[in-house]
């Protein structure tokens, strides 16, 4: 463990493993530094479950490698990253009228988006909340407005959401779980608009990524806005004749656009990765495999990202994802 001490490490938490995410990628993240105890609990045992969260809190693990007695020279670093924004801003609820409480899980966009579906997969039942930004949603969550916030993390085809990545370490909550979503785009457009009225096609910069090569095909330009849900959206208040939208099919059945063609996304399996927050933890259980995630910075030298990555190997804890955040010009972090 002593390879360790050159970094100054800030994370951990635990969630249960899904399998299904290829290629395998895996992070799991919570601002509370504890102790510094690290009981890792990897195990290989992989299951077939969408499960995210774990009720079991007690019988935790045997460790694979406990990294008690390590002591890295640890800065809560996350202080310099104080979240400056007082007021997240809820712009819709879906709440029915019913006597049980349903948990609230807090968006990013409005209807129709995707993490809006990813939040109905995570809780069939649950009630989402609408926030404008990604940051709104962590805000949700920590001052109770919602009770969870689902967000996307990576995707199959557009790689890492850095941005996601940065608020996790700015704000103090907990992964409790993960999903995949399976994301297929739709071009959408007013009715009576042909595809080759089209010129220009919104959506999120996600979206537009992940159909890069199908819009140039088609020779359209793509243009971003914060949500896809809200590319329709725009299209059909606008009553726009020359731009469609990139968005989910029901997205078009909300916002009663036509869908001009299913399945434009670059590569069929289209996958976005989306975490799922809360403000406690998740103790791992010893029965079902969990992910950890960890962030830490290096110190200077040519050595210290193989001998930081070589304490896993040495243990044997599979390594599922590492990324590599430039947090500013002076401070890296490695999320593994
Ligand atoms: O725009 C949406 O509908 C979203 O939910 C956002 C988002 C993303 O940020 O990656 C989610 C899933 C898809 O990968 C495309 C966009």
């Amino acid at each position: 463990m002593a390879l360790f001490s050159g970094c100054h490490l800030f994370v951990l938490s635990n969630y249960r493993q899904t399998n299904s995410f290829k290629p395998p990628h895996s992070h799991l993240y919570s601002k509370h530094l504890r102790s510094l105890n690290l009981d890792f609990a990897f195990h290989q045992k992989a299951r077939n479950s969408n499960t995210i969260e774990s009720g079991n809190t007690k019988n935790c693990a045997a460790p694979v490698a406990n990294m008690n007695g390590f002591q890295p020279r640890c800065h809560l670093q996350y202080d310099l990253a104080h979240d400056t924004v007082s007021k997240y801003q809820v712009l819709h609820t879906n709440s029915r009228v019913c006597n049980e409480p349903r948990l609230r899980v807090a968006y990013q966009g409005i209807r129709g988006a995707y993490s809006e579906s990813a939040a109905e997969k995570a809780y069939p039942n649950c009630e989402t909340i609408a926030c404008q930004h990604f940051h709104s949603t962590f805000q949700a969550v920590a001052r109770r407005v919602a009770d969870r916030a689902v967000i996307p993390i990576e995707n199959s085809l557009g790689g890492s959401i850095h941005g996601n990545y940065d608020l996790l370490h700015r704000h103090n909550l907990h992964i409790i779980g993960e999903i995949q979503f399976a994301v297929s785009h739709c071009l959408l457009a007013n009715n009576g608009v042909d595809l080759h009225d089209l010129k220009t096609v919104l959506s999120h910069p996600q979206a537009l990524a992940q159909c890069e090569k199908s819009l140039t095909k088609l020779g359209l330009e793509g243009e971003a806005v914060a949500n896809t849900a809200v590319a329709a959206k725009k299209v059909a208040a606008e009553m726009l004749r020359d731009t469609g939208a990139l968005a989910s099919s029901s997205a078009a059945l909300l916002y009663g656009l036509n869908i001009l063609a299913s399945n434009v996304q670059d590569d069929s399996n289209n996958v976005t990765r989306f975490l799922v927050l809360a403000r406690e933890p998740l103790t791992p259980a010893t029965d079902t495999p969990f992910k950890t995630s960890i962030v830490f910075t290096l110190e200077d030298g040519s050595s210290a990202l193989p001998d930081a990555l070589s304490v896993f190997i040495w243990n044997q804890i599979k390594l599922l994802k590492v990324h590599i955040y430039i947090h500013t010009h002076t401070l890296t972090l490695l999320y593994i």
